[in-house]
């Protein structure tokens, strides 16, 4: 038994609507084949990526994260412990990141209102190696795409028109991360993780990974946990605020990165790409996931104002 189905993108949207409504309820994740983002784009990303966390920690340290609310730049080994977003107090994750957020938007309010920040905080180019910020760019354009397809086919799942998530979408604040999780030089303290067990925030997460050895793992519903074959193909995942805009209809499921076997000395890159809506999109109850009879679970909230309680919770 697959316990995260397969799905195959050259299929039509209709038929896969069924599949990934299916999957998403279960279990809360997909694997996409024959996703279309282009393998070139992805080889150049990883070799960009790969020059990068290659650096010493002095030059990486120069596109430092500015602020601990402001998902940009880089983040050093130590900095980030996913556990903490339910509240356990774990080691820190063994990786580091580097991370963008959207670029090129236009000088207008809406951008740059108190109400903006931080989804529209400005990102930190590396200036070596020189490849990294067009490969980021390219790469990012490519799995938008590829996300607003999966948007269509979640909006069908839904019983809803194909285009109804396109308004709340259309100035999204996700957030694309390039994450290098080293060989460890010496055993894992206990309890660490390459990253701790975590649901993400967002929408819907696409996860590229150049490697499964300590790779993804996605808890099931026995407590158990499974392993999707990440290679080739994307992850794609439920975020808490579509569980929620879902009225827990679709699961946020908890998943982690595992650690590698004893004395594997090879690094894994994985590059997720967190799609979130726009910052000013109220999540309520969707239509067609309304109880007939009792009111929806959550009252309305938006994507901003949920970002902020759940960061002010995790902050301290
Ligand atoms: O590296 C991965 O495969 C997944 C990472 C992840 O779940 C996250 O950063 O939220
Ligand atoms: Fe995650």
């Amino acid at each position: 038994m697959t316990l995260i189905p397969v799905l195959d993108l050259a299929e039509e949207d209709k038929g896969l609507a069924l599949k990934l409504g299916a999957a998403f309820r279960d279990i809360g994740f997909v694997a996409l084949v024959n996703h279309g983002v282009p393998q070139a784009t992805i080889d150049t990303l990883y070799r960009s990526a790969h020059a990068f966390f290659d650096l010493p920690p002095e030059v990486k340290r120069q596109v430092a994260r500015p602020r601990p609310d402001q998902n940009r730049g880089y983040i050093a080994y130590g900095e980030e412990t996913l556990a903490r977003l339910s509240g356990r107090e774990t080691p820190p994750d063994h990786k580091e990141i580097f991370s963008i957020g959207p670029f090129d938007v236009p000088k207008e309010p809406y951008y740059q209102a108190p109400a903006a920040y931080p989804s529209f905080a400005p990102n930190l180019w590396p200036t070596v190696p020189p490849t990294l910020q067009p490969a980021m760019r390219a790469y990012w354009h490519a799995v938008t795409a590829l996300a607003r397809r999966v948007l269509g086919i979640s909006a069908l799942a839904l019983g809803l028109p194909a285009d109804y998530f396109a308004p709340f979408t259309d100035r999204h604040i996700s957030m694309l991360r390039l994450i290098c999780y080293p060989p460890y030089e010496s055993a894992p303290v206990d309890g660490q993780l390459r990253a701790g067990i975590h649901t993400d925030l967002n929408m819907l997460t696409f996860v590229h990974a150049d490697s499964d050895m300590g790779g993804l793992e996605v808890r099931t519903r026995d407590g158990t946990w499974a392993r999707p074959a990440t290679a080739g193909a994307y992850i794609v995942n439920v975020g808490d605020i579509l569980m929620r805009w879902t009225n827990d209809l679709w699961v946020s499921t908890p998943h982690r990165v595992a650690n590698p076997p004893t004395g594997w000395q090879q690094r894994r890159l994985s590059v997720p790409f967190f799609f979130q809506a726009n910052y000013d999109t109220t999540v309520e109850c969707l239509p067609s996931c309304r109880p007939a009879d009792r009111r929806p679970k959550y009252p309305p909230i938006s994507v901003g104002a949920y970002r902020a309680e759940r960061f002010a919770r995790t902050a301290s």
